[in-house]
């Protein structure tokens, strides 16, 4: 296995991102949240936007999986082969795209994206952020590298379950050849550890520890309901 992707079995990636609006949508702001990440023992740093990648990079010495998000729905976290470069040319190890097998905007085929970008890119590995069993065999199938549930509950197939989706991930699990990352809605430490024993090789945690908002919105419903 690549050494980046064995360097993140059994270990935590934590994802740095904030949203349209959001205080918090600032690349020093962002690096902050990453370095700190990193202290606690985060593996990898997930992020998104080349301002925020390109402001980690000098500072973050782990590797980063980059994406940028266009829109919001469908076809939306690096769509096109020419932004899955533009995040390569930021330095992360790692570019993470819709792994679904939806249409893409540039109207490649995933395997054209992972093809053009080992041309322009020959280091770079891809992340497939996937939303079902079948979108991680037709991923596997066009040659990424590392599997991810990241939109099981957000492109149609799958529910969004409250917690991952563990069906999910031992479905895949049972079936690939590559390294799975379980990610979407980890949101305590026994989650992330029983993805692992789910067959999970690592796992992404992101609003559960760098989104304030959210979790304060967590703990004001708890306190509203009781
Ligand atoms: C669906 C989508 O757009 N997911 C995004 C992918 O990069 C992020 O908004 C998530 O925060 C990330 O996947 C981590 O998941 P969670 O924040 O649930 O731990």
């Amino acid at each position: 296995m690549n050494p980046v992707l064995e360097a993140l079995r059994g270990r935590l990636v934590v994802s740095c991102q904030a949203y349209d609006g959001e205080p918090m949508l600032d690349p020093r702001t962002m690096t902050q949240v990453a370095q700190s990440a990193v202290i606690g023992g985060a593996a990898a740093i997930r992020a998104k936007g080349l301002d925020d990648l390109r402001a980690m990079r000098p500072v973050i010495d782990v590797p980063i999986i980059g994406l940028v998000k266009i829109g919001k729905d469908g076809v939306f976290i690096t769509p096109t082969l020419a932004d899955a470069r533009a995040v390569a040319d930021t330095g992360c190890e790692i570019v993470a795209v819709d792994g679904t097998r939806r249409e893409r905007p540039d109207g490649l085929s995933l395997a054209d994206v992972v093809a053009g970008l080992a041309q322009s890119h020959p280091s770079a590995l891809v992340m497939a952020d996937c939303g079902s069993a079948d979108d991680a065999r037709a991923a596997q199938d066009a040659g990424v590298h590392l599997l991810g549930t990241t939109l099981a509950g957000y492109s149609g197939e799958r529910p969004k379950t409250d917690g991952p989706d563990f069906a999910l991930v031992e479905e895949i699990a049972g079936f690939a050849e590559l390294p799975l990352a379980v990610e979407g809605r980890v949101h305590t430490p026994a989650q992330a550890a029983e993805a692992l024993r789910r067959g999970a090789h690592t796992v992404v945690v992101g609003t559960a520890i760098t989104h304030p908002a959210s979790i304060t919105g967590w703990f004001v419903d708890a306190l509203s309901a009781g």
